[in-house]
């Protein structure tokens, strides 16, 4: 039988089945519908050497879309747009390609694997639920069946399924559009239903390759990351809950936040980026927590300013409710109620550790926290144990490698005369790698590798001298003091005193 009568049979045979499900399914009371299914199905499976595996979108618990079934629509969305005659378009969350080409509702397509042929076939029906509304209500039921002979069941089951399941979810991943999550400017005047993320596209160009730090400790988090990834066996077997904290702390500009970035784009997670002052209070923050999904990133930056660990945030209070004070006579009712809501708000620490400690035992996995501050001194231990914090980083001023990586991402040179200068100045000033990159980058098309290198080594030679000056009034102050404890000693009473008592202390 040639491939074109082929189709035109399965496909007659389709078209026949679906007119009869139609029938059936209209006309039948549902108790005679189970039991002709029954029956016929054991007929037919009694007559056909096929058999025939039905992925349903739901299964089990209702609201939940089983995990196979979006696996396989990945599978066969990359596989089915080269063969399926009838296709569906797809947005897209990708500028580039904005529509995706998928097989379409009830159609079908033939593969081969490993020499044994199979036909995928895509069902969607509508089902009719019993209500007492005035108007029905409908479902639409959607599955996907895979046809093969029964002589391969156990090369289907043992090697086919699994790799259509591993070769699915790669491709959502590959495809996956990462998302930045805020739950910044969404409170307002409203209580815990407005404790919610709103979120963009994230397209941060941040790469571990043109982050500027010492190579050791990038490799060190890189394989930290990777480890990570791909531990959920060990995690299992430790019986921890697959989730990894870390503290990112140093001076402004040193790339907290670009780490951040890079780490998201590294793993292909969504970056949950919490503001910690527009949460309402501890319940709000359990309520933004949960909802946060598995791979994903959840960013607390300046956790030092952002909670009353250290009376900042009170201080800032006091200050807006000064100013209140000062404006009390014109202010608007409306707005003077939002405002005393606000006030209220408080996240306090140990709603925090409580709020971390929940979605790190509660949810499903695959999740990393991290904290940022510029004074990890600061920070409560309680904060920061192992556990909560498993990996402390330090991001600290420009280093020579740190530098290369610069200059390597700016100026597109791996070695230059000018580099042992730069070398040895950055050892003995503190730059950030912010301000080395904003002096080496290019402000013209005439300025080359020599001019920003200059650039950046004249900066280098002011905020060394400004070092060594402030260095210089340093001692001078120290000399000062010690001149002035001298004279008193000798001048004042303690002096007096060791003469008259004839000790000396
Ligand atoms: N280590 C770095 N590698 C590459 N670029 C960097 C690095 N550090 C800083 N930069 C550059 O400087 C800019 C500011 O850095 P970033 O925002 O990451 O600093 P930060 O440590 O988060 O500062 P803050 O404490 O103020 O939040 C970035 O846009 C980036 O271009
Ligand atoms: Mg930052």
């Amino acid at each position: 039988m040639g491939m074109g009568t082929e189709w035109s049979v399965i496909g007659t045979i389709t078209a026949a089945i679906m007119i009869a499900n139609t029938i059936f399914n209209k006309f039948i009371p549902p108790q005679i519908q189970s039991y002709i299914e029954l029956t016929s199905h054991k007929f037919l499976s009694f007559l056909s050497p096929y058999i025939q595996i039905t992925f349903p979108e739901f299964s089990g618990e209702r609201l939940k879309r089983s995990d196979v079934f979006t696996a396989i629509q990945s599978y066969l969305s990359e596989t089915s747009s080269q063969r399926a005659r009838k296709l569906k378009a797809e947005t897209a969350n990708d500028s580039q390609n904005p529509v995706v080409l998928c097989m379409d509702d009830n159609e079908q397509i033939t593969e081969y694997f490993n020499g044994v042929k199979l036909w995928w076939f895509s069902h969607k029906s509508i089902i009719r639920t019993q209500s007492f509304s005035v108007y029905p209500a409908s479902d639409e039921k959607r599955y996907y069946t895979l046809t093969f002979h029964k002589r391969y069941r156990d090369l289907i089951a043992r090697s086919y399924i699994p790799h259509v399941l591993e070769q699915g979810k790669a491709i959502k991943l590959k495809n996956r559009q990462l998302k930045l999550f805020t739950n910044c400017c969404n409170t307002g005047r409203g209580g815990y239903q407005n404790a919610k993320w709103s979120h963009v596209v994230f397209e941060h160009p941040a790469r571990f390759e043109t982050l500027a730090m010492d190579p050791n400790m990038k490799e060190e988090i890189i394989n930290d990351l990777v480890t990570f990834k791909n531990g959920k066996d060990y995690y299992d077997k430790i019986g921890k809950a697959w989730k990894r904290g870390y503290l990112l702390y140093g001076p402004p500009g040193t790339g907290k936040s670009t780490m951040i970035a890079s780490m998201a784009n590294f793993m292909n997670y969504d970056l949950y980026d919490l503001e910690l002052t527009s949460v309402k209070d501890n319940t709000q923050l359990r309520t933004l927590l949960i909802e946060t999904t598995s791979k994903s990133i959840i960013v607390i930056e300046d956790i030092d300013c952002s909670l009353d660990l250290t009376g900042k945030r009170k201080k800032v209070k006091k200050k807006e409710d000064k100013k209140g004070d000062e404006e009390e006579g014109v202010k608007d009712p409306v707005k003077k109620a939002e405002e005393e809501e606000n006030k209220e708000s408080k996240v306090t620490l140990s709603g925090l550790l409580n709020c971390i400690d929940g979605i790190w035992s509660g949810c499903a996995g695959e999740r990393i926290i991290i904290f940022t501050t510029n004074y990890v001194d600061k920070l409560d231990p309680a904060l920061i144990r192992s556990g909560r914090m498993d990996k402390k980083i330090e991001l600290s001023y420009c280093g020579y490698e740190a530098f290369k990586v610069l200059a390597k991402n700016y100026l597109d040179v791996d070695y230059h005369f000018l580099f042992p200068s730069v070398e040895g100045l950055l050892k003995e000033t503190n730059m950030t790698p912010a301000d080395v990159a904003e002096n080496i980058m290019p402000k013209s098309k005439s300025d080359d590798v020599e001019t920003c290198l200059n650039k950046l080594i004249q900066a280098l030679e002011k905020d060394k001298k400004k070092a060594e000056e402030e260095a210089h009034k340093r001692v001078e102050e120290e000399k000062e003091k010690e001149q002035l404890v001298q004279e008193e000693n000798t001048d004042g009473k303690p002096g007096k005193e060791v003469k008259e008592n004839g000790f000396i202390h």
